[in-house]
């Protein structure tokens, strides 16, 4: 039975990155998915626009919709401080099992938790299942005709305070052209486009940031 993609990312990582450095994890990530086997990291490019989100907003709880193989979740749980934790919801099995391993391997798994399943099952579930007040900080990286409906579920969980602040992925490609119209048109969220390009391509793509007004 021959490997995933996934899979020979992790090996690649496994191989040739310093286990317990998450920023060896990342590079080695970025490495691989430039010269080898293209695949959906938000990368280093869009990678330093999440970065600066997560230190300007210096969240004490973080929400990340779409785990994948874990580069975004090593890239935030190494930003945070003592005590914050991020929980990372991924619908793939198969994603989650090599996003549990890459986790651990960059030694941030004690600021991380990987839940697995959809976000429309596991968002309900975070106050009285995962002991959540409210989200500082939500990276949508899921599919993108969830942004919308999720968004909107998060504010029905009143998982939202005011100041929370949203980070999407890809908004230009693959794009998630209802999730904009919803959140640019309505006057509870602020709203910050950032022009970027797709990992590892010269495509252009764009994240945007949205602050809950309360
Ligand atoms: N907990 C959950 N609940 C619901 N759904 C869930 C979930 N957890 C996961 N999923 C399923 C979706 O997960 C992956 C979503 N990400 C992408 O699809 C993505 C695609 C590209 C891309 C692909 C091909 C191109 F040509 C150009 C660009 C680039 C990106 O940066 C992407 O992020
Ligand atoms: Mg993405």
């Amino acid at each position: 039975m021959n490997q995933s993609k996934e899979q020979r990312i992790l090996n690649f990582v496994l191989q040739n990155a310093v286990r317990g450095d998450p920023c060896s994890v990342m590079d080695t990530i970025d490495k691989y998915c430039s010269q080898k086997e293209w695949a959906m990291n938000v990368g280093n490019e869009k990678g330093l626009i999440l970065d600066k989100t997560v230190e300007e907003v210096n969240p004490s709880v973080a929400l990340e919709l779409g785990t994948y193989c874990g580069y975004s979740a090593v890239r935030i749980a190494r930003l945070l401080k003592a005590g914050a934790r991020l929980l990372t919801v991924e619908f793939n099995p198969e994603f989650a099992a090599i996003a549990k391993q890459m986790i651990e391997f960059a030694g941030v798994q004690d600021k991380v938790k990987l839940l697995e399943g959809p976000s429309e099952e596991i968002i309900p579930q975070l106050k009285k299942k995962y002991e959540v007040d409210t989200l500082d900080f939500v990276f949508l990286d899921h599919w993108k005709d969830r942004y919308a409906p999720d968004t909107i579920l998060l504010q029905e969980c009143n998982l939202l305070r005011k100041g929370s602040v949203l980070l999407a992925d890809n908004i230009i490609v693959p794009g998630a052209p209802e999730f904009l119209k919803y959140i640019r048109n309505n006057p509870r969220f602020q709203c910050t486009n950032y022009p970027s390009h797709l990992e590892y391509m010269k495509v252009e793509d764009a994240m945007e940031k949205a602050v809950f007004l309360g």
